[in-house]
């Protein structure tokens, strides 16, 4: 006898520091576990002390953590979870790249852009790396003086300067019951 499986699906939220990416996926992650459904946060910050651990923030670096992060979320999300992932994923090649890891098993697969303007980023400057860049303290930060590059054609656009966190977690939890996945 054959059990039926819950559907998963991938959620990748990408965006710049400070964008809500973690924000977010917090809240809408509460909301599906509070409705039953199985659900991961693949915790860019996390992922990077334990699963990327030793990786950069070179070019090189971020795509390798990117495409781990892309395996681990499409294994889970192929198998019934729904996988949120707040990483800033900067280069579009490399997002590109999971979407078609997730189209070759037909997993579902969502790019939701977190589309903060920098300068809101700055001023909400959640763990001081803008402060810091700006003091010299830090180069590379993405979206200042390392690329970010927006996607082209993505699921979802959130402008978080003009919504609160739960109206932006409710889009996206609605972009999910639009597809029939809650
Ligand atoms: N130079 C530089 N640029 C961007 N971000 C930096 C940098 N240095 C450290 N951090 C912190 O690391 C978090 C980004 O890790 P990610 O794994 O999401 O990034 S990436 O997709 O590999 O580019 C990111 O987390 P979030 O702020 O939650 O986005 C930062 O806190
Ligand atoms: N609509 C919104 N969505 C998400 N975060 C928001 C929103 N409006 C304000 N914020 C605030 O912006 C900050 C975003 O921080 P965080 O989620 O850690 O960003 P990121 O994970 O992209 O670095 C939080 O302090 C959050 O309360």
């Amino acid at each position: 006898m054959t059990t039926a499986r819950a559907q998963g699906a991938t959620i990748w939220l990408t965006g710049l520091p400070s964008a809500g990416k973690t924000t977010i996926a917090r809240g809408l992650a509460g909301r599906l576990r509070t409705e039953g459904h199985r659900v991961e946060v693949l915790d860019g910050d996390e992922i990077r002390r334990f699963l990327s651990a030793g990786l950069g923030f070179s070019r090189e670096d971020r795509n390798t953590n990117v495409q781990r992060i892309g395996l681990v979320a499409e294994v889970l999300a192929r198998n019934g979870v729904l996988t949120v992932v707040p990483v800033i994923a900067p280069y579009a090649d490399s997002r590109e790249a999971v979407r078609k890891r997730h189209q070759s098993s037909d997993t579902p697969y969502f790019e939701v852009h977190v589309a903060t303007p920098v300068e809101v980023c700055s001023d909400r400057d959640v763990k001081g790396l803008y402060a810091r860049q700006a003091a010299g303290q830090l180069t590379g930060l993405t979206g200042v003086d390392d690329p970010y590059e927006p996607p082209v054609d993505p699921d979802l656009v959130l402008e978080t300067q003009h919504q609160t966190p739960q109206q932006s977690a409710d889009a996206v939890y609605a972009m999910l019951a639009a597809r029939g996945l809650v």
